[in-house]
């Protein structure tokens, strides 16, 4: 099936093999360090730091700031955070070794659907880069590609920035293959009973009833709302669509928003306020869950997972449990099987 195109009956010419007839996935998260040490924590956040789709301040205020401030400390601020959850046996981050299992498993799935499609994955920021996977799936001879950026909320901070960091390379190539962009799932039912499922099995398997959930997901800055983004209503569809589903009420099932970064306003209300909060007001059993990352990370395993923790407890918070993402199990592989078959279509 995988033609050369020497194979299409034209005259020999004197030009490279060129391989066709194949079709690639390739899905992308958004990034982790290759260490938890200070040089690959600082390569990390200065790649990420310096995107202009993550951070809107002016260049020139933001590049002394970045530079002499902030990758002067956060390097190791943030290093130790990932050691804490560092996958040690693997010698990598949990998001990088749940989407590598993650892709490892959808294409066993499509494999029973097409002998053509070759699935990938790289990282917005950090290894694998997409530029190289990109040059990998053309090399297999994939002239077709499906982009998967990993995010069911679109934001141009994530998803966006991926395209373009797709489209910087692929400027590039003489022979450039047609490619597809899979676009949000925030309210898809496979996704949202998905999640719903998920939660029902993991508050099952607690010895306590959760009195509040919050449904965290990660912030941006408002202005980014402002300005039009429509992450924060995709994401409070999302909550809104969850909590239907579970048969929860707006008391018992809450839409936060984590992680904030600097001193401007971000979208509210906040995951630490509200858990400090509930906790002072008499809640006395969480549980969190993180809807917005289809893997867990540091976000959700540290932040949530411990910080949060720390947080509820110290107020007089009892009983707390974070909600694992649905990371490379069965429901988590479901939905991008689902979301990767329906932008497929056509194609296979
Ligand atoms: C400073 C601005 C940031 C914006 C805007 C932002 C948006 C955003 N991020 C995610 C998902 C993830 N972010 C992760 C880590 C992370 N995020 C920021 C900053 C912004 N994110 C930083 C600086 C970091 C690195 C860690 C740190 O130093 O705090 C991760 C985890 C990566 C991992 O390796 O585990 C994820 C995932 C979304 C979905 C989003 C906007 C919607
Ligand atoms: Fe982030
Ligand atoms: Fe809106």
């Amino acid at each position: 099936m995988h033609d050369t195109i020497a194979g299409s009956g034209a005259k020999p010419v004197d030009h490279p093999p060129l391989r066709a007839g194949r079709i690639g996935v390739l899905l992308v998260n958004l990034g982790t360090p290759d260490g938890t040490t200070y040089w690959p924590m600082r390569r990390y956040l200065k790649e990420f730091l310096s995107d202009r789709r993550v951070i809107e301040v002016p260049r020139l205020l933001w590049w002394p700031l970045l530079n002499l401030i902030i990758l002067s400390t956060r390097p190791s601020k943030s290093g130790a955070k990932y050691a804490s959850i560092w996958n040690r046996e693997k010698d990598a981050s949990p998001l990088l070794v749940i989407t590598q299992a993650q892709t490892e498993k959808l294409a066993a799935r499509l494999a029973a659907r097409s002998d053509r499609l070759v699935v990938d994955f790289a990282m917005r920021y950090g290894n694998p880069a997409i530029a190289p996977r990109i040059d990998r799936l053309r090399a297999a001879g994939c002239d077709r590609i499906l982009i998967v950026p990993l995010y069911p909320q679109y934001a141009a901070a994530t998803t966006a920035t991926v395209c373009d960091k797709a489209f910087d390379h692929l400027k590039t190539l003489r022979w450039q293959p047609a490619v597809r962009i899979a676009p949000q799932w925030h309210e898809d039912p496979v996704y949202i009973e998905a999640v719903a499922a998920s939660v029902r099995r993991s508050l099952a398997a607690l010895d306590f009833e959760p009195e509040v959930i919050l449904a965290s997901f990660h912030g941006v800055p408002k202005s980014y709302l402002l300005a039009g983004d429509p992450y924060y209503c995709f994401a409070v569809k999302t909550g809104r669509l969850l909590r239907a589903a579970l048969g929860l009420d707006e008391a018992r099932l809450r839409i936060t928003f984590q992680s904030r970064f600097g001193k401007e306003e971000w979208l509210k209300p906040y995951t630490d306020e509200t858990v400090a909060g509930l906790a002072k007001a008499g809640t006395r059993r969480l549980a969190i869950v993180a809807p917005g990352f289809v893997a867990d990370c540091l976000e959700t395993l540290e932040e949530l997972g411990t910080e949060n923790r720390e947080i509820f407890q110290h107020h007089g918070g009892e009983k707390f449990a974070y909600l694992p993402c649905l990371n490379d199990g069965e429901e988590g592989m479901a939905v991008l099987a689902h979301v990767v078959e329906r932008e497929l279509m056509g194609w296979i």
